[in-house]
């Protein structure tokens, strides 16, 4: 890399427009939105889809909620060719679905264009040529008149080929590709050169595409180029203004949204962000930041899952574990602080369908797009104890006590440094079982039986065999309950001097299998305080073993 004065690269030039009204402006409802997967995702690709592929692929992109798809470049080759024939005779498309399919301002490729449309009810024919100093300069070798000659010819094909396709009705699209390095006011006059040739009405109107082809400014600079362009042309309602953002300053998303405030009412992209080079706007995270801030997108993921795995097979793509909404972790804490909120949060959650969410770290609820709630903590040496909490009782139905949690959080804690990796739900299971559950001793119940009183205090008394470092022994006493008649009796058999400081215990499971798990903090002499817990088919066991549970840990 260079140092010090940057002469290779220069600052973008800024758009004159300084009542800018954008910035003042929300979003406050979708855009039309038009699925670019299968042009510009596929000619990005390594491995372009094959016909069956995009057939796949098409059928999802219809299932999510898109009415305007980009199904090709037909005049590309014999595949994009095929697709678009297939789709057509097999009626494969939708009537509320339109079929859109790019073409360069070259002749032959106009003509081929038309020919793979014919039967399509209704198509978006979209033509394009570059427009930016830098795509005159270099690619075209031609001045401005040259390049608006090469649309309006393109137009005008266009324009006079509809004749050929009388069972169509053709929507015209145009883009100055190149458009977000194009001096606006070139790119205005490109533009309305072909509008003069396609003559839109607000009933038929064109959808003019103003490609964000490479990214060079800040998403600001994006937001005036649209609002500039809106304010100045001419008949503004005879046009629909589309943005079309790639991501090379990784800002394709900001653009987008900002490219909205600023007038745009359409967004072409991708699923997950797929094409050239790295990539084009991804439409789902677009969607869903409206949907998470209370606007229905009109698209549907409700089950993300499935569209990512179809993505992935037919694009041979991957969908990265971070990426907004879809990715591997983006619902995943791992650390303490994260995990202490989010549990937090899932407790104090509205269950009631509709009710706002409000869940710290989680901004949007994963059950909306058809995630469960199983991977929003994950255990590791970065963890904390409500995080531990969480595992155990969202996964086991195991509800610690909250003043528990420090305990058994120190355990995990140090297993998970001590393993120097992440944890599984079975492995925090494992060592709270061994930890609390499989201590065999020294103290190990035989048998224990309780009957009230007939004083009708609720007292009771209580026989305990216990096998104490192997050797049989019968304990007995009388307390005002159950747990109490059994400490007390430890206690004055001198087996252990402690007092109970708490005790919690719930089922685990319905009906008759169900079983009962207690909790219990015990108190020593030496004032060590610790918790013991057990599991069993009745509360009475498991509480008398929850005892025993601490017990055995201290001794
Ligand atoms: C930003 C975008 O994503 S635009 C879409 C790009 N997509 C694709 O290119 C995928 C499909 N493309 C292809 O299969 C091929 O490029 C084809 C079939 C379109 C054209 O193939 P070929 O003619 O063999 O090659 P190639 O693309 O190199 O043609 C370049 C010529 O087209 C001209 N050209 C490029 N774009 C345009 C345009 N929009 N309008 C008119 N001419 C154009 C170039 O100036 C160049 O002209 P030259 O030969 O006089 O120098
Ligand atoms: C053809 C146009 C819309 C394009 O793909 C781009 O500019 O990125």
């Amino acid at each position: 890399m260079q140092k010090g004065r940057i002469t290779r690269y220069q600052p973008f030039p800024l758009i004159d427009l300084p009542d800018r009204q954008w910035p003042s402006r929300s979003i406050v409802a979708p855009p039309i939105w038009c699925s670019v997967d299968l042009r510009d995702g596929n000619q990005a690709l390594p491995i372009p889809m094959s016909v069956e592929e995009k057939l796949e692929m098409f059928d999802v992109l219809v299932g999510i909620g898109f009415k305007e798809i980009e199904i090709g470049f037909p005049s590309a080759s014999q595949i994009e060719f095929d697709f678009t024939r297939r789709l057509i005779e097999e009626q494969r498309i939708p009537d509320d679905v339109v079929v859109q399919v790019l073409v360069q301002a070259r002749e032959e490729l106009i003509y081929r264009t038309f020919e793979a449309l014919r039967g399509a009810k209704k198509a978006i024919v979209h033509l394009y040529n570059s427009t930016s100093p830098i795509q005159r300069r270099i690619v075209f070798g031609m001045d401005k008149p040259e390049i608006l000659g090469i649309a309006v010819r393109g137009a005008k094909l266009v324009k006079e080929l509809v004749h050929s396709l009388p069972e169509t009705q053709v929507i015209f699209q145009y883009s100055p590709e190149s458009f977000s390095a194009t001096e606006v006011d070139f790119a205005l006059e490109i533009c309305e050169a072909v509008v003069d040739v396609w003559q839109p009405t607000p009933d038929n109107k064109i959808i003019l595409n103003l490609p964000d082809t490479v990214q060079y400014a800040t998403p600001n600079v994006h937001a005036d180029q649209i609002e500039w362009f809106c304010r100045h042309m001419r008949n503004r309602e005879n046009a629909i203004i589309s943005v079309h953002t790639h991501n090379d300053r990784g800002t394709g998303v900001a653009a987008t949204e900002l490219g909205l405030m600023a007038g745009a009412e359409r967004v072409e992209g991708t699923l997950f962000g797929n094409g050239e080079r790295t990539g084009n706007v991804d439409i789902v995270t677009v969607a869903l930041n409206m949907y998470m801030q209370g606007i229905d997108p009109g698209l549907d993921f409700s089950n993300l899952a499935a569209i990512r795995a179809v993505y992935e097979r037919c694009t041979r793509m991957e969908v990265p574990v971070r990426q907004p909404y879809a990715g591997e972790l983006v619902f995943t804490a791992f650390s303490g602080s994260h995990q202490d909120a989010i549990k937090k949060g899932m407790d104090a959650q509205d269950p009631t369908p509709g009710a706002l969410w409000e869940v710290p770290y989680l901004p949007i609820d994963p059950r909306d797009l058809g995630r469960s709630y199983e991977a929003i903590i994950r255990i590791n040496s970065q963890s904390g104890k409500g995080g531990v909490a969480y595992v155990l009782e969202s996964e086991f139905g195991l509800h610690l006590p909250k003043t528990m949690h420090v305990e058994f959080g120190k355990v995990i804690k140090a297993l998970a440094d001590a393993r120097g990796n992440e944890l599984s739900s079975a492995q925090i299971h494992e060592a709270f079982a061994q930890e609390y559950l499989e201590q065999e001793g020294p103290l190990k119940l035989e048998s224990f039986h309780s009957e009230d009183l007939a004083d009708g205090d609720g007292s009771v008394a209580c026989v305990a065999r216990l096998r104490i470092d192997g050797v049989l022994r019968e304990v007995r006493a009388q307390g005002n309950g159950p747990i109490d008649a059994f400490v007390r009796a430890l206690n004055q058999e001198d087996i252990a001097a402690f007092k109970v400081l708490s005790y919690a215990e719930h089922s685990l499971g319905q009906g008759a299998e169900a079983q009962a798990a207690a909790y219990i903090q015990i108190q020593m002499e030496s004032e060590k305080s610790l918790f013991g817990a057990a599991i069993e088919t009745n509360i009475e066991l498991a509480s008398v073993k929850a005892v025993l549970s601490a017990l055995n840990r201290v001794l």
